[in-house]
């Protein structure tokens, strides 16, 4: 599983100033952190390649298990993807936003499982809560993952071909752009480090 985290000071720019009481960067590691270890502890994960530039993400990355990679080439966010997937191997590859602190990982195992179903030789993606972004992306084996996240991304990847995967995955699918969108995470339970912050500093 291949997640891409920005370096910290540049992470998040539309959710600064959600928690005040909270420095924006200690927000932004809490998400990636609760995020991987999320998917660490999903068994049908074999092993979890963080790509990054920050140091801090790099070693919260290490502690919980994961591998971090860095963020080669420095071309934003698709090439970040791409160049972790490149070093994940043979098998099934995905690429998961690293902003997703209420992820459960019954829900991201069941969304694989359902990645992994028929038709086979087609990549899959899961768009976000409001349909219009994408926080997974699967690709079968000798497929690549050809990722097209970004602006309108559920929509570029039903155009590339990807099948869109239509699971009741609530948790997976509430991705943390704004503060209204840490509101919703709240809702649905954060993880532990999230949850800690939104506990200091004026929860969301
Ligand atoms: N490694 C890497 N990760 C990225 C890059 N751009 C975005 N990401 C990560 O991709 C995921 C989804 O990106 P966005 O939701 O746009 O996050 P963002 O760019 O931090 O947020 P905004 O500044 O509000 O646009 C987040 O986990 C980001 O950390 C990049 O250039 N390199
Ligand atoms: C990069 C993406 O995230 P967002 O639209 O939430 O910034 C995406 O959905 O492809």
């Amino acid at each position: 599983m291949v997640v891409p985290v920005k370096r910290l000071a540049a992470a998040k720019s539309r959710l600064r100033g959600a928690l005040p009481a909270v420095p924006h960067e200690e927000l932004a590691l809490a998400l990636a952190a609760d995020t991987v270890a999320a998917v660490r502890a999903c068994p049908a994960v074999a092993g979890v390649l963080v790509v990054t530039d920050d140091a801090r993400v790099a070693e919260a990355a290490r502690r919980a298990g994961a591998r971090a990679l860095p963020d080669a080439p420095g071309a934003g966010l698709n090439a970040a993807f791409r160049h972790g997937a490149a070093a994940a191997g043979g098998g099934w590859v995905a690429g998961l936003t690293a902003d997703l602190p209420a992820l459960r990982p019954a829900e991201l195992a069941a969304a694989l499982r359902a990645a992994q179903a028929a038709p086979r030789g087609v990549r899959r993606f899961v768009a976000d809560a409001p349909s219009r972004g994408t926080v997974l992306l699967a690709a079968p084996p000798g497929v690549g993952l050809d990722p097209r996240f970004g602006v309108g991304s559920a929509a570029a990847h039903a155009a590339s071909g990807a099948l869109a995967l239509t699971g009741d995955w609530p948790s997976l699918r509430r991705d943390v752009d704004t503060a209204d969108d840490l509101a919703a995470a709240a809702r649905l339970g954060l993880g532990p480090r999230t949850a800690a912050l939104a506990a200091a500093g004026c929860a969301a």
